[in-house]
């Protein structure tokens, strides 16, 4: 199968895994489309890096598939097409910058290595320094300098931005984006910075209680809530809305609501903005879930029962 536009660039069918303690991912179905900047988030323990470990081929599923471009994570084509970048960053701490960045660029046939230096020189990073000696903000610069500079299809990013200054996570998530406009390359970036996600992302993948509850383009999603304000716990809310979660105290609630139908925004109601809709979903782990189209894997109707 080749790269087209329209074959996705992951589709999991049914995917789930299993540890001793239980179900870490289970039934979980969804597509994202080629060419995004999707937010992968979820609570704690969710099944973010259960998801992207799969991914990335470090651990099988116990059930269903899950494909890269059309391709197995294993494969040869899935292999070379695809960076990611762990939690954990593991960069060998003795070889110096230049090292890590020659290893690439013999590992890699599609090594670039303009972008991998200019994602090291932005961060002033000096090229002799051994890895073991960067603070976790600069060797997490170099990861990405790694990542970056194979030119992956598909980079995988489990929290890649933790410990970098606010500056540079801006600077790292316009580097993303440009990537992907200019190559039409994929990020699946998981994060718990729920408030920079709306600059950074386009997509959105909301896991909770081991499966996807949210899947889809941002705007969209949105299109599809309103968030009321200012009313109280017992007024009911209008016809064709259903409440996802409330959050506040006496004085006044706000509630993330679901509306099939497009209303004019008016003093009590407005569109969400992506940390509500988030946090609402975060809130409301038994809500139904809700995917786009686009990242349905049968592309027919959007609302799937909780
Ligand atoms: N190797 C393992 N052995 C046993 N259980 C595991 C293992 N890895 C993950 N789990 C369990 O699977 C569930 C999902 O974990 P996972 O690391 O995927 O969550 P996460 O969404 O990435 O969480 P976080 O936001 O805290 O990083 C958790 O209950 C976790 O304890």
């Amino acid at each position: 199968m080749t790269d087209s536009p329209n074959v996705p660039a992951i589709e999991t069918v049914g995917l789930g895994r299993r540890y001793r303690r239980g179900w870490a991912l289970r039934d979980t179905s969804f597509r994202l489309p080629a060419g995004r900047v999707c937010a992968l988030v979820g609570p704690n323990g969710a099944g973010k890096t259960t998801l992207l470990s799969m991914a990335a081929d470090l651990i099988t599923p116990t059930t269903g598939t899950i494909t890269l471009s059309g391709h197995r994570p294993g494969s040869v084509q899935a292999r070379q097409s695809t960076a990611f970048l762990s939690q954990q960053k593991a960069l060998y701490p003795r070889f110096r910058v230049s090292e890590i960045l020659r290893m690439g660029r013999e590992l890699n046939p599609t090594w670039h290595q303009e972008t991998a230096e200019s994602v090291i020189d932005a961060g002033q990073v000096p090229m002799n320094a051994r890895v073991g000696t960067l603070s976790g903000g600069q060797a997490t610069r170099v990861a990405f300098a790694l990542a970056l500079g194979k030119r992956p299809r598909l980079m995988l990013l489990d929290e890649p931005m933790a410990d970098l200054d606010p500056l540079v996570r801006h600077q790292m998530n316009d580097i993303l984006q440009a990537e992907a406009r200019r190559h039409g390359s994929t990020v699946v970036m998981s994060s718990h910075l729920v408030s920079e996600l709306e600059s950074a992302c386009d997509y959105l993948v909301l896991v909770n209680n081991g499966t996807v509850r949210l899947a889809g383009e941002v705007d969209l999603l949105l299109a599809e809530h309103r968030q009321l304000t200012g009313h109280h716990r017992q007024e009911p809310v209008p016809d064709g809305y259903q409440v996802i979660a409330t959050s506040g105290d006496e004085g006044g609630h706000s509630s993330l609501v679901r509306t099939s139908h497009a209303s004019p925004p008016d003093a009590g109601h407005r569109a969400p903005t992506l940390e509500e809709l988030v946090l609402g979903y975060l809130r409301a782990p038994d809500a139904p879930a809700l995917l786009t189209p686009s990242a349905r894997v049968d592309g027919g109707m959007e609302v799937v029962a909780a």
